[in-house]
């Protein structure tokens, strides 16, 4: 663990005493990066490059047209280019054809004569799209006693799709909960030709991965399959290289933003993981088309985890209440009170705002900027409560009042809401609503980030978490607090799938930018605070999405 916590560290009251020495101060590691991504300023994309991915891209889709949507090949086709992380190119031949499929398998009831492996994986593929499969499907696959049929452990193919396809399950479907025992524990023990593949999926579902790094891994373990498609292969290296150069070029121009704020000399308490915080916005979005979203919330996350080192670590709390006054009037013409630090702060996220706003005027969605600022303006206020529990050293007798302000405070329904800026045409007023405030997956993906941040946080961190609470509030251990808080995780999860079955008032597209924030929630947190000890696991993906190409 890199952070050093200063002696001075604990909250006290400041009357009477200097503003230095109440102070709590915390050394984090610095930059991993630096000014590595400053020198990709101009590795454009080569007419030459760009015409062979046109070639290559129509050879693919030629496999598509080619085979027939009522042929299990068309199954793993759409799987294999998914998990290649070139599905975003054929959207529309995908969904055409998973929609066939979803038709004709209602209708005719085929499933008696398919196995395991491919009912399974025409269950993930249709959810992955929204469409409600019964889980039922499963049924034929138990014993006269009710259980998993215990010939089944040796189709590890079968087991390992059954086991990717109950990571879809939503509230009540017990066969999917035995069902995800039951291939845990036969794929754990299972020693085979499979199982670079199986440990991959047992340390991370397709589920959960994010798409540019799934793609990075699959790519090594499809070439090294023999009966690999040499045009899929080659199409995905190549789309693999050349979307990693755009955003290499992306992360140079926010290194550019984030180096002319001069932070590391204004705020130098302040965590500097601008490079992190893009990988985190490129699990939300990797595609073309959303690169200015990527740079508004790049932008938008790193003012907020500088903002979040004022009040958990910086700011006194006569400070934070000038600051989150302001905030709130978020009228600039009266910054004067504040202490510069402040003001350097509260300038350069008033920035970004104007920008945002621009960029929805441009679009003639200029409405959206009043959503984003008040979504701002509460996560400030939530910060602001945690920081007076923190001095006061209060700590919420339930979780229910904890949860009130942690929800907020985990930063997810203000970047939900934000997230829909740049997103072109999709972006509608009923949309921003309905993200800021009816959204249940919003809400889940708040819940799985605010509880997952306080597991890892829980022991270092100084502010009041989610374990303490529960441990107060039930007079339970550390240990069943955080195997109580892991159940809240994965029924967030369940909720998130719930939520993707309903045809909402917003498209799946939008939806899957919350699936997403939660799914770079997990990677960054489910072994330690990832995100701010960024020197050792994190430093290494973002080697393998954003620094080295793929062999050609
Ligand atoms: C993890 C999380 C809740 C992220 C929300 C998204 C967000 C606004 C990220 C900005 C960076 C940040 C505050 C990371 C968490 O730091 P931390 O671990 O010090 O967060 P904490 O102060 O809320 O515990």
């Amino acid at each position: 663990m890199d952070i050093q916590i200063h002696a001075s560290a604990a909250p006290i009251s400041t009357k009477n005493i200097g503003i230095e020495e109440t102070r709590r101060s915390i050394t984090y590691h610095p930059s991993v990066w630096g000014d590595y991504f400053l020198a990709y300023t101009s590795n454009d994309i080569y007419e030459h490059e760009e015409q062979e991915r046109q070639r290559q891209k129509e050879e693919v889709k030629n496999l598509l047209e080619v085979i027939p949507d009522d042929s299990l090949h068309k199954l793993d086709l759409i799987d294999t280019i998914q998990c290649l992380g070139i599905g975003y190119h054929f959207e529309t031949e995908i969904e055409k054809s998973l929609k066939f499929i979803y038709h004709t398998c209602h209708v005719n009831h085929d499933e008696q004569d398919s196995d395991l492996r491919t009912i399974a994986l025409r269950f993930r593929l249709l959810r992955q799209e929204g469409y409600y499969v019964s889980c039922d499907v499963f049924n034929k696959f138990k014993d006269h006693q009710g259980k998993f049929d215990e010939s089944l452990i040796t189709n590890l193919q079968g087991l390992l799709s059954l086991y990717e396809a109950a990571q879809f399950r939503v509230h009540g479907e017990e066969i999917l909960e035995e069902a995800l025992k039951f291939t845990t524990t036969y794929l754990d023990s299972s020693l085979t030709h499979m199982s670079r593949q199986v440990s991959e999926a047992l340390e991370m579902p397709i589920h959960k991965t994010l798409t540019r790094l799934g793609a990075r891994n699959f790519l090594s373990i499809y070439q090294q399959d023999e009966s690999h498609n040499d045009i899929l292969l080659n199409f995905a290296k190549l789309d693999f290289n050349l979307l990693q150069n755009m955003h290499q070029k992306e992360l140079s121009h926010i290194t550019r933003w984030w180096k002319s704020l001069e932070f590391g000399s204004k705020l130098p308490f302040a965590r500097d993981r601008v490079v992190e915080c893009y990988f985190w916005i490129l699990a939300v979005y990797f595609e073309p088309e959303y690169s200015i979203s990527r740079k508004i919330l790049t932008k938008v996350i790193t003012m907020f985890s500088v903002i979040d080192d004022i009040y958990d670590v910086y700011g006194t709390l006569d400070e934070l209440t000038l600051f989150t006054d302001a905030t709130e009037r978020w009228n600039f013409n009266d910054m004067d009170e504040l202490p510069l630090y402040m003001k350097y702060c509260f300038e350069a996220l008033s920035d970004v705002c104007v920008e945002i706003a621009e960029e929805l005027e441009k679009r003639s969605k200029g409405y959206g900027i009043r959503y984003v600022i008040k979504e701002m303006q509460k996560l400030l206020g939530a910060y602001f409560e945690e920081a007076k529990w923190a001095y006061n050293r209060h700590i919420p007798t339930h979780m229910e009042e904890y949860m009130k302000v942690a929800l907020i405070s985990s930063g997810y329904m203000m970047l939900s809401t934000t997230c829909l800026v740049g997103m072109g045409e999709l972006v509608t007023e009923e949309a921003f609503n309905w993200i800021s405030t009816e959204s249940i997956a919003a809400k889940a993906s708040s819940i799985i980030a605010r509880l997952m941040d306080d597991m890892a946080g829980h022991g270092f961190e100084q502010k009041v978490s989610a374990v303490e609470c529960y441990m107060n509030e039930k007079g339970v251990s550390k240990e069943e607090a955080f195997t109580e808080l892991q159940k809240l995780v994965t029924n967030a999860w369940k909720d998130i799938n719930q939520e993707c079955l309903h045809q909402t008032v917003v498209p799946m597209a939008i939806l899957m930018r919350v699936v997403n924030l939660a799914r770079a929630i997990n990677l960054l947190y489910r072994d330690g605070d990832g995100y701010t000890n960024s020197k050792t696991k994190l430093r290494g993906l973002i080697a393998d999405v954003l620094v080295e190409p793929v062999k050609i």
